[in-house]
Order: C-alpha cells, then structure tokens, then sequence
C-alpha cells in the first residue's frame, strides 16, 4: 500500500472547513468544532486553510488534512499555496496532503511550479502533494512533474475557464481529466448534493471534496432564499 493510500481517503468524503476573514465562520474554534461535526458525519479526511485552523483541526479529530494557505500577493491571481513561504507553515503544523496551485499562470515568486515541486520534494519528501488545476492540460502537467494527487479545485476559478462550473454537461470536465491522467484525481468544488458527489465517485475519482455545501451556512441559506423568492416571483428568475 503506498503513502496515499494509507491515508485513508479513497472512495470516501473530504470536508472542506475553511471560513477565510470576511466571512460570519472566521475563527480557528468554529472551524476545529466543523471538523469534529464532518468527522460524526463520516467524513474521512478534513481540507483547511491556514496554520492556525489546521493546528486546532488536529487538536480536535484525527483524520488526515490537505492543507492551504491563501494568500495574495499583490495582483497576481494565484492565491492557493502559491511560495514556498506556505509550504513551510503547512508541513511544520503537520498536514499529510498540501494542494498548491498548480495552474500554468506566474508565480508571484517567479518560479515555476516545476521549481517549486522539486524544493517541496527535496526539502519536504514525506509530504504528498496534491495539484489544484482548472484544465485537463494542467491536470496533464501535474501528472508529469508528480504529483500525487489531482483536484478540480479550480475549475471556473481561472481566467481560462471563468463561468463554468464543475458540474457542467453531467461533469464533462471531470471526466476528461479521469481519462486523461494515471494519477488518482479529486472531485472539488460546487458539489452541492450527496447525489453530485456519488456521480464524482462513478465517474472515477478517488475522493469527494465538499465545502461550502456543508461548512459555509450562509451559501446554503442563499440557495433556500433564492428558491423561496422564485417562488414568489418566477417571472423575475428570467432577468
Ligand atoms: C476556488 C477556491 O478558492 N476554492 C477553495 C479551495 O480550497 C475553497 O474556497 C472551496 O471551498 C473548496 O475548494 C471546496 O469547494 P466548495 O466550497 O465549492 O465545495
């Protein structure tokens, strides 16, 4: 059984509980206690942003973490683990997994991510790494510099792919990095039912990643407002 697989996370759910500042959640507290909630749910594996989170996280479940740090840097537009700056606060509070931005855009450092891969590699070599990509192309680039794990993190994040959305044409996307790469592939971002994470699963990832649908309740009240207002109003859902 390889370092992935001993983590447990295969055919299982990944709770994302990450509230960055301006958002009602923002505390290191609530996000431990979501991680405790997602872990009596099922949950096998947690997904967090920052240091801090992730410490508390791991004082309060036991369940392996892909840790993040956004961060911006002035305009550049890469803001998931983009420097190795990040890197060294994620593998010093100890998650398993690090996603880092692994879209073909510059960095704001300058470095590629073939560069960094191979820094992260030679200076952290226990840590697995998972690439956050928007396209089948990137997805195909990261296989090739080795990285362990694949997500669709940034479908419709990217310039190149603004306005769309994971769940488009029954997961199209999704399924052409699934055909298209050896490496074992995530399935994250706007799964928002149980049903949309089984079709993940069917279509051949090795694990679900759900946030907001879970962890962010004021994205899951809009969508109940915004259904109860078309029922008020279902001319105006036309404009
Ligand atoms: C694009 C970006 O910044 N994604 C972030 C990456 O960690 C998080 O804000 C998302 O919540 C996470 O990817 C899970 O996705 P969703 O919350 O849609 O289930």
């Amino acid at each position: 059984m390889n370092e992935l697989d001993r983590l447990g996370l295969k055919g299982g759910l990944v709770v994302s509980c990450q509230a960055l500042e301006h958002e009602p959640l923002h505390s290191p507290y609530i996000m431990g206690r979501m991680a405790v909630a997602a872990k009596e749910g099922g949950a096998i594996g947690i997904r967090a942003n920052t240091a801090v989170d992730i410490k508390e996280i791991k004082e309060q479940v036991d369940l392996p973490v892909i840790g993040i740090v956004k961060r911006n840097y002035g305009t550049n537009p890469v803001f998931i683990t983009p420097t190795m700056r990040e890197i060294d606060e994620l593998a010093e509070v100890g998650a398993e997994i690090v996603a880092l931005d692994a879209t073909l855009r510059p960095r704001p450092d300058g470095k590629t991510l073939k560069e960094l891969v191979s820094e992260i590699r030679s200076k952290y070599p226990q840590l697995l790494l998972m690439a956050d990509i928007s396209t089948t192309e990137e997805a195909v680039y990261a296989e090739n510099l080795g990285f362990d794990l694949i997500s669709s993190t940034l479908v419709g994040y990217t310039e190149e792919t603004a306005g769309s959305k994971l769940y488009d044409d029954d997961f199209a996307i999704l399924k052409d990095i699934v055909s298209s790469v050896k490496t074992p592939v995530v399935a994250e971002g706007n799964i928002m039912t149980p049903e949309m994470a089984a079709s993940c699963l069917k279509a051949g990832v090795y694990c679900v990643v759900v946030g907001g649908a879970i962890t962010r309740p004021q994205q899951i009240t809009e969508r109940f407002v915004a259904e109860i207002a078309n029922l008020k109003h279902p001319e105006s859902s036309n404009h």
